[in-house]
């Protein structure tokens, strides 16, 4: 029987390529294994399933001064011992990292023991974290074509990302009943990242009189951002984050308002719902969701919104103009040539495990 270990970490989006990947490696008999952090997100979330998971000492590499900066690297360096000892244990004949910064010291050890290691970038630029283990790696998976210049070509391969195959069989009735809405009244369904968007979540907020008047809002808004005022507003349902029921919400989607995250987009984008697009801006990031919008944008499956220009008016006209020309949205979203990346990334694990 053949052993993978799964690593990924710090945000959902992080975490939900490595879950979209489980059915298959499953099917396929691997037993499979998942190293993160003591208390991140990919804990919670990789709970639900039935899979061995390990907690490393996890610190983040920044490029701008903190004081954590004098601490984090020991932490990090004690997640590298970590990492190795269960490397040396699991003994896995292959290892597939999502990134984040929990994921640097396990492909560092998983070098160390001559483990094969395979990385997937979602971005269009590699983040920090992948940048630091590329070089360790036999083979990088990316999503976006543009990503194939920033990556050794002997590397890199156009996979595109894993999406949860769950996700296609979403049940529109079931996502109405669960947020409480009618079937009269098209629903917006807000998602400001894994861990929500406070100047998101603001401006929804502030237009839900207006919002509410033509349409029902189902709001994920990120842990901690919940506004008990708003519990028993009718046509609105908040949510810190959704797991298993996302499919039924994405079902009853009209339109989304989003973060433009990698994983969040091209899920959008395989299910063909009209969206805003609301990157996180330069200051707060490195630019990365920006691209990933510009690109969308370009290719006419979603209206942008930078963060700059979010007021309650842009988004209102932004609203109006998806809701008239949602079908030529629909139609260029069609056109996507997004691979079925779960069988390319199988193939690859299949042909670079030891
Ligand atoms: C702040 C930050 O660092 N953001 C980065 C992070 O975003 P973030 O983790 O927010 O990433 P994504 O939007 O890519 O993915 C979020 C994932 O969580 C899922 N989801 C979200 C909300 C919810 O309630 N339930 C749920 O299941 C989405 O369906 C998606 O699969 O990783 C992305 C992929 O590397 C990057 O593009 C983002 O720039």
């Amino acid at each position: 029987m053949k052993r993978i270990v799964l690593t990924g970490g710090g945000t959902a989006g992080h975490v939900t390529p490595c879950i979209a990947m489980l059915p298959a490696l499953k099917k396929e008999g691997y037993d499979i294994h998942y190293i993160g952090s003591y208390k991140g997100i990919e804990r919670k979330l990789i709970k639900e399933y039935d899979i061995p998971y390990y907690g490393i000492s996890s610190g983040k590499l920044r490029r701008y001064l903190d004081l954590k900066n004098f601490t984090d690297p020991f932490k990090v360096l004690k997640g590298y011992f970590e990492a190795y000892k269960i490397l040396k244990k699991i003994k896995p004949d292959i290892l597939f990292s999502k990134g984040g910064f929990v994921t640097v010291p396990v492909v560092l050890a998983a070098k160390r023991c001559k483990i094969p290691i395979i990385i997937h970038e979602s971005d269009m630029t590699p983040g920090l974290a992948n940048k630091i283990a590329i070089p360790a790696a036999q083979k990088v998976c990316v999503n976006f074509p543009e990503t194939m210049n920033h990556i050794p070509q002997k590397k890199a391969v156009l996979t595109g990302t894993p999406i949860r195959k769950e996700l296609f069989s979403g049940n529109k009735i079931k996502g109405l009943d669960f947020c409480g809405f009618t079937a009269n009244k098209p629903v917006i369904l807000v998602i400001g990242g894994s861990s929500g968007s406070k100047v998101i979540n603001d401006v929804i907020r502030g237009m839900l009189p207006t919002l509410l008047r033509d349409f029902q809002v189902v709001h994920l808004c990120g842990k901690g951002n919940l506004d008990p005022k708003l519990d028993n507003l009718e046509g609105y349902a908040q949510f810190e984050y959704i797991k298993k029921e996302l499919s039924d919400l994405f079902a009853a989607a009209n339109l989304v308002i989003s973060r433009a995250g990698a994983n969040a987009i091209c899920e959008i984008l395989a299910l063909k719902i009209p969206n805003i697009l609301i990157p996180l801006s330069l200051k707060a990031s490195r630019g990365d969701q920006i691209l990933n919008a510009e690109s969308f944008e370009s290719q006419g499956y979603s209206y942008v919104i930078k963060e700059e220009d979010l007021s309650v008016s842009s988004l209102m006209e932004a609203i109006q103009t998806v809701i008239n020309n949602k079908h030529s949205y629909i139609e260029a979203m069609k056109k996507s040539k997004l691979n079925d990346s779960i069988d390319v990334i199988m193939n690859l694990i299949k042909e670079t495990q030891l």
